[in-house]
């Protein structure tokens, strides 16, 4: 597969109390168009500056990211933990809002018809964030992150604040979508079988620098699953 994006020895230091912090090291990682790579590591291991660095969130202090030439990943969408919907705006509204003025309003209330039937949310259009469920506003928000036109999605900890029953319900619905999808995404989570249920390759970050990769096999028994399990937490823990 073609890569969409290309990361070579980047590094990014903080200045703490006039001393430089390490929060990513010589980072090297070439992400293949239409491939879901979900990272682990520890607290405070470089999850969420390697993904906002990647966003253009944040500037690298060294080191270069190459995007596929012409391509719409220069502008991925990113996934926060918690929707961060506007409180004044509809679910279908929040929806809209990327591309609100930018296409014309017959196509654009199509796309979010779509997106609302996608993602079970067709109910729900005409309701304001704090009427809904913490997991309805996190399909919201995925909605307004997949109507973007990006290939590339970066998503931290996107389920991080659902109960088991809605992340397990939402983690079977993001591998169907992204499987009738062609996106690229960069999935940041603490959850290493939640890493294996969506990745297909699963990376260790610790202390800024990438430990191991993990590739998920496509068809795979229970036990070779639980094996890649311990291999994943037993990287971390090193
Ligand atoms: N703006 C900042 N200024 C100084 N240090 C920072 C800043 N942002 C992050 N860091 C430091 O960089 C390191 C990596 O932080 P980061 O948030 O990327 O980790 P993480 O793996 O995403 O952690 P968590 O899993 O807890 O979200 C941490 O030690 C953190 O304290």
């Amino acid at each position: 597969m073609q890569p969409v994006l290309k990361i070579s020895n980047l590094t990014k230091e903080y200045q703490l109390d006039g001393t430089a912090f390490r929060a990513l090291n010589e980072i090297k990682l070439t992400i293949p168009a239409g491939s879901f790579t979900t990272v682990v590591g520890k607290s405070g291991s470089g999850k969420t500056t390697l993904l906002r660095i990647i966003a253009g969130l944040e500037k690298a202090t060294t080191g270069e990211i190459n995007y596929l030439s012409g391509s719409s990943v220069q502008r991925p969408a990113f996934v926060f933990q918690e929707a961060r919907l506007l409180p004044w705006l509809t679910v279908e509204q929040n929806i809209a809002f990327p591309l609100q003025g930018k296409l014309e309003q017959v196509e654009l209330s199509q796309r979010v018809k779509r997106q609302l039937q996608l993602l079970g949310l067709t109910e729900f259009a005409a309701a304001y964030p704090a009427q809904i469920s913490g997991g309805m506003a996190q399909r919201a928000a995925l909605g307004r992150a997949l109507i973007y036109e990006t290939d590339l999605i970066l998503m931290d900890e996107p389920l991080g604040a659902l109960d088991a029953f809605n992340r397990r319900k939402l983690q079977e619905e993001l591998q169907t979508i992204f499987a009738a999808n062609q996106k690229t995404v960069i999935f940041v989570t603490h959850d290493v079988e939640e890493a294996i249920f969506l990745g297909e390759k699963v990376i260790v970050l610790d202390e800024g620098q990438i430990l191991a990769e993990f590739k998920v096999p496509i068809t795979a028994e229970n036990s070779q699953l639980f094996t890649l399990k311990e291999n994943i937490i037993t990287s971390i823990n090193s």
